[in-house]
């Protein structure tokens, strides 16, 4: 279902778990900060409403979305943490640039959680325009921050 037709701050809350005493990584990209800032607030505060408190958040920020890999992986490998949320922004330009980004950070960040066996949150806008982006970040489409933090405590509820 395109997110034009859904909310990204809306889920299904049946199933899931106390997660206040788990630990989270949050791995910001730079890039688009604005937007960026945006998904960590909307993150940050869904974790917050499942009584996570402030102490059991590491966050990290990485350049750009294509970093969110490497710096999602060097959280991933530590004990003290159970889940990794990667935030990005990656906004077409005019070259081809962007799909070789938005293909290399879905592909390394899956590759993270698999080899790592744990939750490893894509929670990256790729849209056409800054407008999509803002829309997606606490906009008319809800926040993609949200939704990356509940689908790291629905994980850590399975
Ligand atoms: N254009 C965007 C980038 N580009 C930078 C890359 O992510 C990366 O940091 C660089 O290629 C060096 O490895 N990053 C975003 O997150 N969003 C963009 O729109
Ligand atoms: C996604 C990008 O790297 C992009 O913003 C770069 O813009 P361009 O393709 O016009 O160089």
């Amino acid at each position: 279902m395109a997110t034009a037709l859904k909310n990204l701050s809306e889920y299904q809350s049946e199933g899931i778990r106390d997660v206040s005493a788990r630990r989270f990584g949050i791995v910001v990209a730079e890039w688009n900060h604005e937007v960026t800032e945006a998904l960590f607030e909307g993150a940050i505060a869904t974790l917050k409403q499942h009584g996570v408190p402030d102490e059991n958040v590491v966050r990290k920020n990485v350049p750009g979305s294509f970093e969110l890999s490497l710096g999602g992986q060097y959280l991933a490998q530590r004990p003290d943490i159970d889940a990794v949320i990667c935030l990005g922004c990656v906004i077409q330009g005019e070259t081809r640039h962007f799909d070789f980004i938005c293909s290399a950070v879905a592909h390394g960040i899956t590759e993270v959680g698999l080899k790592y066996n744990k939750p490893v949150i894509f929670g990256v806008l790729t849209p056409d325009n800054q407008q999509q982006a803002l829309d997606r970040a606490g906009g008319k489409h809800g926040n993609k921050g949200d939704e990356a933090a509940i689908t790291a405590i629905k994980m850590l509820s399975f």
